[in-house]
């Protein structure tokens, strides 16, 4: 069967019976259990909210027993969030989520149609970026996305050996952790606004951090939640986290979500849930490659790293707009050349920063400093990979002498870069 023997329709998500059918094939695709009637709908007045666009493929000849026409053998959602990219403006972008193939339709393309397709419709609307998150890191890299965002698993030890060096200001407070679900977006919209990296969250977010709408579709009971007030008696920041249970040992607790709109409010919240008797460990799966909590803590061997997870991978779609919406810190010039095989991001540019604003020109005839193709340039947009160390890897092309350090210095972002949204 070959990829003409395939219907592929594009259409927003809404609450009818394409929608239902798109969500259980997607379902199925991740392995999850078949949603129950209660769950569907919430799923769907989620992804309403979101605006999300659906493709789906149908197959156009199948067995009778197969499942029914108007259930996909492949999904692929996408629609809009900004992204903080350090300039001064948050920057709209194209988000795409719940790719699935049918097992029985794999290897013949069909995502590859459907990514193409979907880029180029995004390309049109004028979206700088498409970003995505992944569940295999060998799929995205030949439709131009590279791993822009990434984070640490820690272990930390929080025994009596754990303490803060420096007491954080303000105080934390426990909480209904089901109220996160109307508390959060205000807080995690005052972390969005400051931290380059971050991705705006789609509305499924609050009912699982809450455990309002748990993983399984119905609410989880486990999950605690608590609150940090700065010394004014705002709310700065939160973190929602579960127990593991009394028969693993040593006894420890897991955080579900962590989001504190200043470093006190980091701080802080870790300072509690160091404070929580009976547990022996916290565990974290999001925390940022730059962790302030290992310098802050008495003994640095407290905190462990578990494993190093890409998180956001990006793709420039549009090279003068994307690098235009940035901010910089310092001044310069370079001229770089893009191979790019779906053509989005391809030729040659001069960019130009001065006062911390850029000004990006299309450029054929200009001698390039360096070459490196689209995902690269998808790694280095947010200023968090490190061109002379892509350069060592071979992935980044010096044409004149000391050109990836130049581009370091030029695309030094203001601040770490990390996020903590997940689609
Ligand atoms: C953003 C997200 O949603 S991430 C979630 C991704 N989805 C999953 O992991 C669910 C399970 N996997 C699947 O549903 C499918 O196997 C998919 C979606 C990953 C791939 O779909 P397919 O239709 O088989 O991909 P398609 O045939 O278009 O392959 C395109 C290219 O990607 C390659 N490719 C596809 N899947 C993989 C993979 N898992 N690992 C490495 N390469 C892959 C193909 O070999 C092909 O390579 P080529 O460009 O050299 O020809």
């Amino acid at each position: 069967m070959g990829t003409t023997d395939y219907e592929h329709r594009t259409f927003p998500a809404a609450d009818d019976a394409a929608t239902r059918a798109w969500l259980q094939a997607e379902t199925q695709g991740f392995h999850e259990p078949r949603l129950g009637d209660k769950t569907v709908d919430v799923s769907i007045a989620n992804m309403v909210n979101d605006a999300q666009q659906l493709t789906g493929v149908y197959a156009v000849d199948r067995p009778a027993e197969s499942l029914g026409a108007d259930y996909p053998v492949a999904t692929f959602a996408s629609f809009e969030r900004t992204l903080n990219v350090g300039g001064p403006e948050l920057l709209p972008a194209h988000l795409i989520s719940a790719v699935t193939v049918r097992p029985t339709h794999r290897r013949r393309g069909i995502l590859r149609r459907m990514m193409t397709d979907d880029l180029e419709r995004a390309r049109a609307a004028g979206y700088a970026v498409a970003i995505l998150t992944v569940s295999e890191a060998t799929i995205y890299r030949r439709f131009g996305f590279g791993v822009a965002t990434w984070v640490h698993s820690v272990s930390v030890a929080t025994d009596q050996r754990f303490r803060l060096l420096t007491e954080p200001k303000g105080r934390c407070e426990l909480v209904d952790a089901r109220d996160l679900q109307t508390l959060g977006p205000a807080i995690f919209a005052g972390f969005h606004e400051r931290q380059i990296g971050s991705v705006d969250r789609h509305a499924r977010y609050w009912g699982r951090i809450s455990g309002v709408d748990g993983e399984k579709g119905e609410p989880d009971a486990t999950i605690r939640g608590a609150l940090h007030y700065d010394d004014d008696g705002a709310i700065d920041g939160y973190v929602t986290y579960k127990h593991s249970g009394w028969d693993a040992t040593p006894h420890r607790l897991e955080i579900v979500d962590l989001v504190a709109q200043n470093h006190d409010a980091y701080l802080g919240l870790w300072q509690l849930l160091g404070a929580i008797d009976l547990t022996e460990i916290v565990t974290y799966a999001a925390a940022p490659a730059d962790d302030p909590l290992r310098w802050a803590v008495g003994d640095w061997r407290l905190v462990s790293t578990t494993s190093v997870d890409d998180w956001l991978w990006l793709r420039v779609l549009d090279v003068v707009a994307a690098f235009e919406a940035r901010g910089y810190v310092n001044d310069g010039q370079i001229v770089f050349s893009v191979d790019d095989a779906l053509g989005h991001a391809e030729g040659t540019f001069r960019l130009t920063v001065s006062g911390g604003r850029a000004s990006v020109e299309r450029d054929p005839d200009a001698a390039a400093d360096v070459r490196l193709d689209a995902s690269v340039l998808g790694s280095l947009y947010l200023g968090g990979a490190d061109p002379v160390v892509l350069a060592a890897a071979g992935q980044l092309v010096e044409l004149t002498p000391g050109a990836a350090l130049r581009l370091r210095v030029l695309l030094a972002a203001s601040g770490p870069v990390y996020g903590i949204t997940h689609f």
